[in-house]
């Protein structure tokens, strides 16, 4: 019997289909070949099972931040994000995240650590989750300007639901900064 990736796991089969929503992935690497890293996962988001079609921005560099704030001595990172069109359940589309991070390599040792990849859901269509295992929208995503300023150039009408306008909400955070 194949499984219904379109449901969370083990929940009964739908009567509908699900249907297709955009999901924003993030994507984050301070270890090893990041550009390459970076370039690979996002190819492996488009072999993903029910993904139709994914938009990647570029690249952008940023100093590492820390639980105790910016980190200059700590190795820099490279960010992107990827517009994914998908069917498949939140909650397995954030499995098959893990499951990409950790082909590359990536240990989930302290929090906000140095890591070869990270893959956060930033936001999944306009569902708001509270729970702790899948947060949606993400939870830190309106205060990071590595997040916001990379989605903005793959969606220059972007929302972050719940927040507001991703333009606005990068305005307040450089208007904020420093
Ligand atoms: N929207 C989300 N995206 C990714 N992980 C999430 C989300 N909401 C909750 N989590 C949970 O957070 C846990 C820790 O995730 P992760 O290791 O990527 O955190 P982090 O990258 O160190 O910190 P941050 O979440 O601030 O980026 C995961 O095991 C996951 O279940
Ligand atoms: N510049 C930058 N700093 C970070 C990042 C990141 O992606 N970019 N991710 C973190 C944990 O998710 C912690 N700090």
């Amino acid at each position: 019997m194949s499984k219904d990736l379109t449901r969370p796991l083990g929940t009964p089969p739908a009567r509908e289909p699900r249907e297709t929503v955009t999901a924003v992935v993030a994507l984050g690497a301070n270890l090893g070949e990041r550009a390459e890293t970076l370039d690979e996962a996002v190819a492996e988001l488009r072999r993903l099972p029910l993904v139709d079609e994914v938009v990647a921005s570029d690249a952008i560099e940023s100093v590492a931040l820390t639980l105790d704030g910016p980190d200059e001595t700590a190795p820099r990172y490279l960010n992107g994000v990827a517009l994914v069109r998908t069917r498949l359940a939140p909650s397995v589309l954030l499995g098959m995240l893990h499951a990409i991070e950790a082909r590359h390599g990536r240990e989930r040792r302290e929090r906000w650590g140095a890591r070869t990849l990270d893959l956060d859901l930033i936001a999944y269509g306009d569902v708001v989750s509270e729970d702790e295992a899948l947060i949606l929208p993400h939870p830190r995503a309106h205060e990071r300007d590595f997040v916001l300023a990379p989605w903005l150039q793959v969606d220059p009408d972007a929302v972050l639901p719940g927040r507001g306008r991703v333009a606005d909400l990068l305005a307040a955070l450089r208007g904020s900064a420093g």
